[in-house]
């Protein structure tokens, strides 16, 4: 049943056997027959979704759970309104709560799903693209270079194809990957087996599959490759500040409980009151208020062309100062053209890109290159077959074929000018063989140099007749070779780069390129797109320079090029070891470090497989003003989420702590538990309205970076005002109006309502609330709460809850405190709202926020 152990110790037939299939692919039908009994290619655990566990896990909370059992004993020991009140209020938090979030986050996870990694697999007989997860034992797959090998599979054709799995097995070189049989149960010499998780590198292969999910030989390791999802800084701060305000929650019910208890007071009574603030403490919406907004946000920068993979991610997207972006794609076309083919002198002859296209067609390349390589020149590997390979690596920069055809067996070798002519011992011109010395050499560099002043980016092809048998290319082969000439491609800046890269700066955000490009080429095309130009940085520059003096050069220098993949992510720490959030955007294999190691990767929809699977976001256009789009959508979703963060810290916080030291003074509750849950369940419906609430466009100017000691400083000033009102109104009718505990309840529980609902119009905003008004659902949803609310005592219902109608001068007063303290919160907002944690230029030297990756 299990064919997959040392798979690739048998043959394609016997693999058939046992998985009961054929050589050539399976049908849809028995596809999804397979699917029911393999089940998905993923070994994720199925997460409990669904309507009735969402309830469930709901109800199973220890508070719910209290409160439940509680209201139960309530309405059996003969309080049957009071119990049941508070049953039904339970019952309507929680489908609050479950909608909600339901919702949102389906519909956020189906747009994840759109953009996950998809599969080429051979279904009636032809090849189509599957999402990865639906792939099968008994599929035929193709993949290709730049692809995450979707399953293990037993390899049927190959051309050019190699894997590289160093995140398996830790062989750092890629190698090859071709049919035929193995007899070593050694999976590292498995070269007719591919394995999941594994990239490929260069080339072409189909395979039969024959492991998936967790049923692969590497099995969660390989996942974990391709469906990470960490936790980001703010998550987990988030996750902090719920666990302080639990913590005290819990401390304070242990004080009520044992004072009023010491105090004589009615066991049951206190017990349900306590649980009952502690309800109204917790910030147990906080996750669902968190996730729902993020969800709201991802689903609205989809309709920007944006589809989030990893939800926290949008608010590191909001936080990023520093945008690191690849050449190719971004800020030029990514439909690169052969410009012109030229000889080592300069002049026109078309050699160079005829001997370019047959190692483009033999290489197994898949980049910008290769393809107008082929498109330059068509046909011209008709008679050229492949006698062997040495893959291109954006190390060396160069790769090599050995092709035999009309000229006979001819190692090809093309890739970056300085890395192909120091192979170089002769030069081809006019037809003729002549030596090749510094003095030619130098002139060749200069005229790549005057291509790439004109905009154009060149390759150098070289070449030499291969004596002796036929067998693998190795480093030592591509020497004393005879230089054929330039390729020389137009790769022109985006008409839309340069406006682009000024509504970022202008959002705070720097631009920088981090190329694999000729420094020559880079600084052109900074100085087109508006960037600055006067020094780029190389690869050797920076391979000799400390992670000190190079964090220091990063700030300064805009522009980089001929950087290897693991120097694009070496950029990237040095600018996190400043402080900065940056942001990589790229396509390439050559991308995919830097991209695991940015704190936000953005890649584009038909990238290569391994750059979109370490990216966080997909853009479904490759370009810069899609990202600036991302980041204002991102902005404005964690300013909505800071807005109920900072309504929880502050007034309703604030409201139950006075409720809690007022219940230790008073001979009665000052609130009934079933009050306070209605409060509790207001409230939050109140709140229902802010993910779709508008965000000034200050809020959303600058990067915003979650700043906890900002958040302290904000409960600290806003919780005792808001508390202070509370004591206010407590004095108020203890002592002015001698009120009967049903008429003080009934009135704290209007003050509280209206403090806590009306000051939202405050908190959302930072500046005048007059003059920035709410989106209508935010509008309506805390209207209603509140108009229920002050309605409430009115109705008959009312009596119910235990409220009263109270006497007019009571409600005037208890009507002009709330007025105060609104005004008053409105005076002390500007220094509360005060940025603690000064935003990051990348030179505040601080590194508070760590990169979520980096770690
Ligand atoms: N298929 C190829 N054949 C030959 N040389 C290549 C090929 N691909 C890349 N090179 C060489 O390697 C260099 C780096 O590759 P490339 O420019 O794709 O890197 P990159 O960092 O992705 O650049 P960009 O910023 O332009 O996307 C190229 O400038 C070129 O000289
Ligand atoms: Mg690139």
């Amino acid at each position: 049943m299990t064919p997959h152990s040392m798979f690739w110790t048998q043959t394609p037939e016997a693999l058939c056997g046992l998985l009961h299939c054929k050589t050539d692919g399976l049908t849809t039908m028995d596809a999804t027959n397979r699917q029911i009994q393999y089940g998905p290619n993923s070994d994720a655990i199925a997460k409990a979704t669904g309507l009735p566990r969402a309830i469930m896990r709901r109800m199973l909370e220890p508070l719910s759970l209290i409160l439940f059992v509680a209201g139960f004993v309530s309405m059996a020991t003969g309080d049957i309104t009071g119990g049941f009140i508070i049953v039904a209020i339970l019952v309507l938090s929680i489908g609050l709560d479950t909608i909600q979030e339901g919702h949102a986050v389906k519909a956020a996870e189906a747009l994840r799903r759109s953009v996950a990694l998809k599969a080429e697999v051979k279904r009636d007989g032809v090849f189509v693209e599957v999402s990865v997860e639906h792939v099968v034992p008994g599929d035929m797959i193709r993949v290709r270079a730049g692809d995450i090998i979707p399953a293990d599979g037993l390899v049927m054709e190959s051309n050019a194809f190699t894997a590289n799995e160093a995140a398996l097995t830790g062989e750092p070189y890629p190698v090859e990957k071709r049919p035929g049989a193995v007899a070593t149960p050694n999976v590292g010499e498995a070269s007719n087996a591919l394995f999941r998780g594994a990239v490929a590198q260069t080339g072409e292969a189909i395979a039969l599959v024959v492991g998936t999910g967790g049923q692969t030989i590497f099995g969660a390791a390989a996942s974990a490759l391709i469906e990470e999802q960490a936790l980001s800084p703010f998550q987990r701060d988030l996750h902090e500040y719920g666990l302080v305000v639990a913590r005290l929650t819990l401390a304070l019910v242990v004080v009520i409980v044992a004072a009023r208890t010491l105090l004589g007071q009615p066991i049951l009574n206190t017990l349900l009151f306590s649980v009952a603030l502690a309800v109204g403490l917790t910030p147990e919406l906080l996750p669902m208020i968190t996730t729902v907004t993020l969800s709201r946000g991802a689903i609205r920068m989809a309709g920007r062309k944006v589809i989030v993979k990893r939800l926290a991610s949008i608010h590191d997207l909001g936080a990023m100062s520093v945008l690191c972006t690849d050449k190719t794609g971004t800020l030029t076309s990514a439909e690169i053209t052969l410009a012109s083919s030229l000889d080592p002198t300069g002049a026109d002859n078309g050699r160079a890109a005829k001997l370019g296209a047959i190692a483009a067609n033999l290489g197994g390349d898949r980049g910008a290159l290769d393809a107008a390589l082929l498109k330059g020149s068509l046909g011209a590997s008709d008679g050229w077959s492949l006698s062997g390979r040495h893959a291109f690596d954006f190390t060396r920069r160069l790769g090599s074929v050995l092709a035999d055809g009309p000229e006979g067996p001819t190692l090809i070798i093309k890739g970056a000018p300085e890395a192909v002519l120091a192979l170089c011992s002769r030069q081809r011109a006019g037809g003729f063989a002549s030596a090749m010395g510094d003095k030619e050499r130098t002139m060749a560099l200069e005229k790549v140099r005057a291509l790439a002043e004109d905009g154009l980016r060149s390759i150098a092809v070289a070449s030499r007749p291969w004596q002796g048998a036929v067998r693998n290319v190795e480093t030592s082969d591509e020497a004393d070779l005879v230089f054929e000439g330039f390729c020389a491609f137009a790769d022109p800046p985006k008409p839309t780069a340069a406006a682009a890269i000024t509504r970022l700066a202008a959002a705070g955000i720097r631009l920088k390129i981090l190329s694999g490009d000729d420094p020559v080429v880079v600084r052109r095309l900074a100085g087109l797109v508006g960037l600055s130009a006067r020094s780029v940085l190389s690869g050797a520059d920076i391979a000799s320079m400390s992670d000190e003096a190079l964090a220091i050069q990063v700030q300064s220098v805009d522009a980089f090029g001929r950087l290897a993949p693991d120097q694009k992510s070496r950029i990237v720490r040095a600018l996190q070891a400043k402080g900065a959030v940056v942001g990589f955007l790229g396509d390439g294999i050559n991308d995919a470090p830097a991209l695991k190691v940015a704190d936000i990767g953005l890649s584009v929809d038909g990238a290569t497989g391994v750059a979109q699977a370490a990216a966080d976001m997909i853009l479904l256009a490759s370009d810069l003003e899609v990202v600036a789009d991302g980041v204002e959508e991102g902005r404005r979703t964690f300013a909505n989420i800071l807005k109920y963060i900072r309504m929880g810290a502050s007034s309703n916080f604030g409201n139950m702590l006075s409720m809690a030291m007022a219940s230790l003074v008073l001979p009665f509750l000052p609130m009934l538990p079933m009050q306070i849950l209605l409060n509790n369940l207001l409230y939050d419906f109140s709140e229902v309205g802010v993910p779709f609430d508008g965000v000034r466009g200050e809020a959303t100017a600058k990067p915003q970076v979650w700043d906890m000691r900002g958040l302290i400083r904000f409960a600290a000033i806003m919780g005792p005002l808001s508390s202070l009102f509370d004591f206010l109104t407590f004095g108020i009718l203890i002592w002015a109006f001698r009120a009967a505990p049903d008429e003080f309840r009934t009135t704290w529980f209007l003050e509280s309502m209206m403090t806590q609902i009306l000051v939202i119009f405050i908190i959302r905003t930072n500046g005048r609330p007059w003059r920035d008004l709410p989106r209508p659902m935010l509008a309506a949803s805390s209207l209603i709460a509140l108009l229920v609310a002050i309605a409430l005592p009115f109705t008959p219902i009312g009596t119910w809850f235990g409220f009263v109608i109270p006497s007019f001068a009571v409600l005037a007063s208890v009507g002009g405190l709330v007025l105060i303290y609104l005004l008053l919160a409105e005076l002390l907002k500007p220094w509360a709202i005060k940025t603690t944690r000064k935003l990051v230029s990348g030179r505040d030297g601080q590194a508070v926020w760590p990169s979520p990756k980096a770690a």
